[in-house]
């Protein structure tokens, strides 16, 4: 279900995963630990001394909706393999739900959870997981192989899914005859030919070169813009979290600090831990015009001056000023939303302007997180 708020964004998009007080507790009789309100206030380290115990994910919760790319962010250690693992339980929660598509995924038996993992939410790793004695084909295929399906289908799909992830011509190569990018690819190939439901993505481009994990974040963006597949992308890399996410769930010591939009996480920093991770960020290639418009003083300023998009980044509405020597209009097919001039941009800017908060649980719809996201 969709419904559509003021400033003609999705509010709601039904979710894929739904996940409730999660925790995932490793050590000495784990399960106790979620239940007991004096152990669940002690510090990681405290906890650690006191039981033995890490407690890896926190009472965690959040929906990843259909068609987003779903990020969890954090430094090394905070638990974003382990969140993710747990969605389709290579790691066994220790307390809270988790469904997909509303079916209880803790209920699940083994062979409801192969099937989980095989058909509808397949993992991309960064070590890639290739057989070696096997082409690029018959790596991509691999996956319907062991779904059952014929050799001759399962050929005729996995040829087209190498060439949609750019390899076509490397089909009858080997793993060891490939760059870590192509490598990549085939990894992502091989979990796309399933045709899953979501992909998970466990940092996979981590160990690519910059250029080479560029490419592949942009074939990401670009997959995503023709199937609008569902996706959850782990990485501890702020901008490809910026450039990739609808949402990102910032997180630390297993807890999410901050889940929102790019736009969300850098013009409002939940607490002083996130304002300091997103300090560096150019923050007008991520915020929008709508965070720094005002209404129009009157009807001249309402109708004159150049006009921009609504999700146009400050940056793109800096150039526009600039260009025109006036106020730009922030224009919504007809209607204009408000104005900014100079003096607001430059707010956004130097950090003054407080940004305008968006309805709880608001989406950005694909079209509008493009702008700010490949500006980065
Ligand atoms: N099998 C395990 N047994 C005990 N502790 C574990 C286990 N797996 C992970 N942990 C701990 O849980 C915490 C979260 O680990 P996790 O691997 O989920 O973090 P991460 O954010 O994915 O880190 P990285 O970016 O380094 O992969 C860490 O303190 C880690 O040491």
């Amino acid at each position: 279900m969709t419904a559509t708020n003021v400033n003609g964004t999705a509010t709601e998009r039904p979710p894929v995963f739904s996940v409730d007080g999660l925790w995932k507790v490793f050590g000495p009789k784990a399960g106790r630990v979620p239940a007991d309100p004096e152990l669940t206030a002690l510090t990681p380290a405290e906890l650690r001394s006191r039981t033995g115990c890490t407690a890896a994910v926190r009472d965690v919760s959040f929906d990843v909706r259909k068609g987003e790319v779903f990020v969890v962010m954090g430094l090394s250690g905070s638990g974003k393999s382990t969140l993710v693992r747990c969605l389709t339980r290579l790691i066994e929660p220790t307390a809270g739900s988790i469904a997909i598509d509303g079916e209880d995924v803790r209920a699940m038996d083994k062979s409801r959870l192969r099937e989980l993992r095989r058909h509808r939410a397949a993992m991309v790793f960064q070590h890639f997981g290739l057989l070696p004695h096997r082409t690029v084909l018959d790596n991509v295929a691999y996956g319907l192989e062991v779904q059952g399906v014929g050799r001759a289908e399962r050929r005729e799909r996995a040829a087209a899914v190498v060439a949609k992830v750019g390899l076509e011509g490397l089909e009858h190569r080997r793993p060891g005859q490939l760059s870590g990018g192509q490598r990549q690819r085939v990894g992502l190939a091989r979990a796309l030919a399933v045709d899953p439901e979501v992909l998970l993505f466990d940092e996979p481009f981590s160990a690519l070169d910059p250029l080479i994990r560029r490419d592949m974040q942009e074939e990401v963006v670009r997959l995503h813009r023709e199937e609008g597949r569902t996706m959850v992308f782990i990485t501890h890399d702020l901008q490809e979290a910026l450039k990739l996410g609808d949402r990102i769930a910032l997180m630390r010591d297993g807890r999410v600090v901050q889940l929102g939009t790019p736009e969300e996480i850098v013009g409002s920093p939940a607490d002083d831990y996130v304002r300091a991770f997103v300090r560096d960020v150019p923050r007008e290639q991520v915020l929008t015009v709508r965070t720094a418009m005002r209404p129009a003083a009157d009807a001249d300023e309402a109708g004159t001056g150049p006009a921009v998009r609504p999700e146009a980044t400050v940056s793109e509405a800096i150039e526009a000023v600039a260009r025109a020597g006036s106020a730009a209009r922030v224009m919504d097919g007809g209607r204009c939303l408000g104005v900014v001039d100079a003096g607001d941009l430059l707010g956004v800017v130097a950090g003054t302007a407080v940004p305008e908060e968006r309805p709880e649980g608001a989406a950005v719809l694909p079209g509008e997180a493009e702008l700010p996201k490949e500006a980065v």
